[in-house]
């Protein structure tokens, strides 16, 4: 594998958080991957419990199925080859900061013949003795925000304070159930490490089914908080599991030489991780992520990642009605640049760089049903935050489009040959002109039209001669500026007589603002 992981959100000093902005939208923004829907896979949970060394069972699994194009289930590979890839140690203290993606998106399709990348999301472990509650809820969030499978790594058992840290989210996705359509969040994992009591429940899922299923019991004399957030967990989450894994041996545990061998680890974590991997990462057990019931494709993503990071940055802890607010800004701003995006390609169709000029009354008609079109697609995404959310978000759209427009429709006027040789051409006109009238007069020797022809010719010389000056040396511009005045006003008048209409170069934008909104407002 020659990917390795990237930070895409650091750790800044001030318990802060800073967005790799950069490297996150070259991993989204790629042509092949944008459009994509996503399947995230993150882990998260407390420090030195083994997160980035599963994480690295899980790329194997990915690389052997999803890039070799292999099926056979031999995916942990050979017994003498070092664990690799999101980078792992042994020792007492933290290892990975910040939040970190694997370089190369998987590409995998669903049952429903969707097209998805799988992306890995390793994160800082929380309650080191360098972090705060804020920061752990930073990383937490993001991970529970933005995964599509949240794996929450326990070590031994689940406890009561490993369920009261899902606490704000829950409150979250309490305050989030009223305003969207479908649960928050997909699906939650709890993964108990060193599960040491196989013989009350078994290691694998179905011992974690009936373990779960005890601990999110409600039972009577229970206080109302616990049995509050018992209840959300599972309404927020469209699926809760649990699996158990068994301890992976003395070697992996405790030997610092330790390099992840298959030779050195318990053959029954090996057959657990055999069970595990293919549960969440399998064809047909991939979950991709929805908000709001919408498919999140990868460029979405940035969205959602740059307005979650800017809150969590700037507030002690957001209140839930915060969050929601920055998911529905995100929600609406994901399909504002879809539509630039379409706007922009149709467009570059008919007035790119490489298209030859447009008449401009034709470029308005084109621009109109593009911008349209565009505007249908805003339209027909089901958002969040409301009508009056969406038409801001609308009316900024409308804006970005209108100014696009200004910018293609006078690059169209720079490739008009007409607008840039029409001064000498109307001058060059008038000089063949006067001099046909100059000959044709004397040849019947009336005077006064053979004077008016060579004034005419004359005239029309030294202007143009005044006019190239200008152009050539860049001096007197408001001269040239006034011959080109000239020459547009005798074009014009020409126009007007031969064809009843002036000549424009300009393209007036006609449909405003206002007409999009009453477009709007009729659909
Ligand atoms: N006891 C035990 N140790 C494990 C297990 N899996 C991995 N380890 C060991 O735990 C140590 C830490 O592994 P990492 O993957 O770096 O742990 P982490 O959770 O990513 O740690 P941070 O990055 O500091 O949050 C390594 O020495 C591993 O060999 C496990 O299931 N049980
Ligand atoms: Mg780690």
């Amino acid at each position: 594998m020659s990917n390795n992981s990237v930070q895409i959100v650091a750790p800044s000093g001030e318990h802060t958080f800073i967005l790799n902005e950069e490297v996150l939208k070259n991993l989204l923004t790629r042509d092949d991957v944008k459009d994509c829907g996503v399947v995230l896979v993150s882990v998260a949970g407390a420090y030195r419990k083994g997160k980035s060394f599963l994480l690295d069972f899980f790329l194997r699994y990915l690389d052997y199925t999803y890039n070799q194009g292999n099926g056979d289930g031999k995916w942990l590979g050979v017994a003498e080859q070092s664990l690799e890839g999101f980078s792992w140690e042994g020792g007492s203290d933290r290892h990975t900061t910040g939040i970190h993606l694997w370089s190369q998106p998987f590409k995998a399709t669903l049952e429903n013949g969707e097209k998805v990348v799988i992306l890995l999301m390793d994160t800082q472990g929380t309650f080191d003795s360098e972090s705060t509650v804020k920061d752990n809820a930073t990383v937490f969030a993001l991970s529970t925000m933005l995964s599509s499978v949240l794996i929450y790594n326990l070590s031994q058992n689940i406890e009561e304070d490993d369920l009261q840290h899902l606490e704000l989210f829950m409150d979250y996705g309490c305050v989030a159930m009223d305003k969207i359509e479908g649960k928050p969040f997909q699906k939650l994992l709890f993964l108990v490490r060193d599960w040491s009591y196989p013989y009350d429940h078994k290691y694998g899922i179905q011992g974690g089914k009936e373990l779960l299923e005890k601990r999110l019991q409600i039972k009577d004399g229970q206080h109302e908080e616990l049995q509050k957030l018992r209840k959300y967990i599972r309404r927020c989450f469209e699926e809760c599991t649990c699996f158990l894994m068994p301890h992976p041996g003395l070697k992996v545990a405790t030997d610092p030489k330790f390099k992840g061998k298959l030779s050195d680890i318990q053959p029954e974590f090996l057959e657990s991780l055999e069970e595990l991997v293919p549960m969440v990462l399998a064809p047909e057990n991939l979950v991709a992520k929805t908000i709001n019931e919408q498919k999140v494709k990868a460029r979405d993503l940035l969205n959602y990642f740059t307005s979650y990071i800017e809150i969590f940055n700037s507030e002690k802890l957001p209140e839930p009605t915060t969050i929601l607010q920055a998911t529905a800004e995100a929600n609406n701003r994901s399909a504002m640049s879809e539509a630039s995006d379409i706007y922009k390609t149709l467009m570059e169709e008919i007035c790119g760089g490489s298209k030859p000029y447009i008449q401009p009354d034709m470029l308005d008609k084109e621009n109109w049903k593009v911008m349209n079109k565009a505007l249908h697609s805003f339209d027909s995404k089901k958002k969040m935050g409301g009508i009056e959310m969406s038409a801001t978000f609308r009316s900024e759209l409308v804006k970005e489009l209108e100014e696009m427009y200004t910018q293609l429709a006078a690059h169209n006027e720079g490739k008009n040959v007409y607008r840039i040789l029409g001064t000498p051409i109307v001058f060059l006109t008038i000089m063949i002109l006067g001099y046909v009238l100059g000959a044709v007069a004397s040849t019947f020797g009336i005077q006064i039209l053979v004077a008016v022809g060579e004034g005419a010719t004359i005239g029309a010389a030294l202007m143009l001669a005044v006019w190239g000056y200008t152009r050539i040396s860049g001096n007197l511009r408001d001269v040239g500026m006034q011959l080109d005045d000239v020459a547009a006003k005798i074009r014009n008048f020409v126009h007007q007589n031969a064809f009843g209409s002036p000549y424009h170069t300009a393209s007036p934008l006609t449909a405003t603002t206002a007409t999009y909104m009453d477009n709007k407002k009729d659909s």
